[in-house]
């Protein structure tokens, strides 16, 4: 009996288990199709479309027959629009850069200081103005006078020569005309008839010219390279500075402060006492990338022999034209030094072609005549000249100019 009661007791649980279960998978089978039917609604309510199909899943693609058949393409509701947030940039403010002064009344100024300065041959000439005889002694004083303010033998004794016979012997009295005669006779010296153009057109069509600045330490080649950029700049070309001078660590650095004053880059060596010549490459490099109208190159020139004077000064030219020829080689001489200048630039004329001379200090010299005697002996132009230490204390050499500020006019 116990048995039977115990068989139909387990029948019965049985029963019950399957009653479960099956009523289990029937509401979980229902509470999935409501949710399809539920997002089904709400994608077409968001595209209102009725046909959308929605998207089979990821895994469905994993068989390649399946993929393709009957798949449209589904069309996502766009992405929301968020409004980006304005925010007000700042304008970027150009740094100021210096202007020169304009080279007329630049040339002005300077011709005034040429014409206070204590010159010697102003002296000469205006002694020679003011004697009421001009005799034997008087033209004897005059021409040593001459020759010590740096004119050279030859042009104070062709100078003295000529002034002697048109005042003297043509018997010219008024001092207005001796004035006058006076001017004529050392313009002829000066020589007007020279190009005193800087030689800015590159060799080839967008290459930039190369002006190769060289000269002793000291007498003003870094300052004239930074007072150049700033004339070149205002004249709106585009400008590269090579700092090729990697002897004194200093002149790098004074170079790039020039570059910044005026806007324009910089070629430099991060390592103390590099290879010149290679600081000179990559500034015409520089250059020639970029498309710069004229790179001007710094350089040491140390007159250690003259032997290595020239092995330097050679390389630096040498490695430079791989790149673009140099269009312009400037001597920078120091209008005090006198007698010493010359002979640094008799050295320096041998070593390289120089096409142009600078002379700076001339407002501390108390002898102008120097740019008599460097021209008639190198055969080259003075271009430019240096009056000050001033950013626009250089300016286009002007003979005219420069005999008027002599004579004191
Ligand atoms: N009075 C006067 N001083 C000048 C003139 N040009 C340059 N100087 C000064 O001369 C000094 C030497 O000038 P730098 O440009 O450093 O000379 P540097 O030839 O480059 O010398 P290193 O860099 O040593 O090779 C500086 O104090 C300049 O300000 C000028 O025309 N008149």
């Amino acid at each position: 009996m116990t048995g039977v009661w115990i068989f139909w007791t387990v029948i019965a649980i049985v029963g019950l288990a399957i009653l479960i279960g099956g009523a289990v998978v029937y509401l979980d089978g229902r509470k999935q199709r409501e949710l399809e039917q539920a997002e089904k609604g709400e994608l077409e309510a968001a595209t209102g479309d009725e046909d959308v199909v929605v998207a089979p899943p990821l895994s469905e693609f994993d068989d390649p027959e399946g993929a393709g058949v009957g798949v449209e393409t589904i069309e996502r509701p766009a992405e929301p629009v968020v409004e980006a947030e304005t925010v007000a940039v700042e304008e970027p403010v150009a740094p100021e850069l210096d202007r020169p002064e304009a080279p007329l009344s630049r040339w002005a100024r300077l011709r005034r200081r040429l014409s206070s300065s204590n010159n010697a041959l102003a002296r000469a000439l205006a002694d020679l103005l003011s004697v009421d005889k001009i005799d034997a002694d008087v033209w004897d004083d005059f021409e040593t006078t001459l020759i010590t303010s740096d004119l050279g033998v030859g042009p104070a004794t062709e100078l003295t020569d000529a002034l002697r016979k048109r005042l003297a012997v043509d018997g010219v009295a008024d001092p207005a005309e001796a004035k006058e005669v006076l001017t004529e006779e050392l313009l002829k010296l000066v020589d007007p008839s020279l190009d005193r153009s800087l030689n800015l057109t590159p060799a080839k069509e967008g290459d930039p010219a190369v002006v190769l600045v060289v000269g002793v330490n000291g007498t003003g080649k870094t300052t004239t390279v930074g007072k150049l950029a700033r004339v070149l700049v205002a004249d709106d070309k585009s400008v590269v500075l090579g700092a090729a001078d990697t002897f004194r660590a200093a002149a790098a650095e004074q170079l790039a402060t020039w570059g910044e004053r005026v806007g324009v880059e910089t070629v430099r060596s991060d390592v103390d006492g590099a290879d010149p010549a290679s600081v000179a490459f990559d500034a015409v490099a520089k250059g020639v990338e970029s498309g710069a109208d004229v790179v001007i190159v710094d350089t040491a020139g140390r007159l250690h022999t003259k032997t290595g004077l020239m092995d330097e000064l050679g390389k630096v030219k040498r490695v430079i034209e791989k790149k673009a020829p140099v269009t312009e080689v400037l001597l920078v001489l120091d209008a005090t030094t006198g007698q010493n200048g010359m002979t640094q630039a008799r050295i320096f004329a041998e070593v390289v072609d120089v096409t142009g001379i600078v002379l700076t200090k001339l407002d501390g010299s108390a002898k102008g005549g120097i740019v008599v005697q460097v021209q008639r002996e190198l055969g080259v132009p003075v271009k430019l000249v240096g009056l000050g230490e001033g950013v626009d204390d250089l300016a286009p050499f002007d003979p005219e100019g420069f005999v008027q500020g002599i004579l004191g006019e």
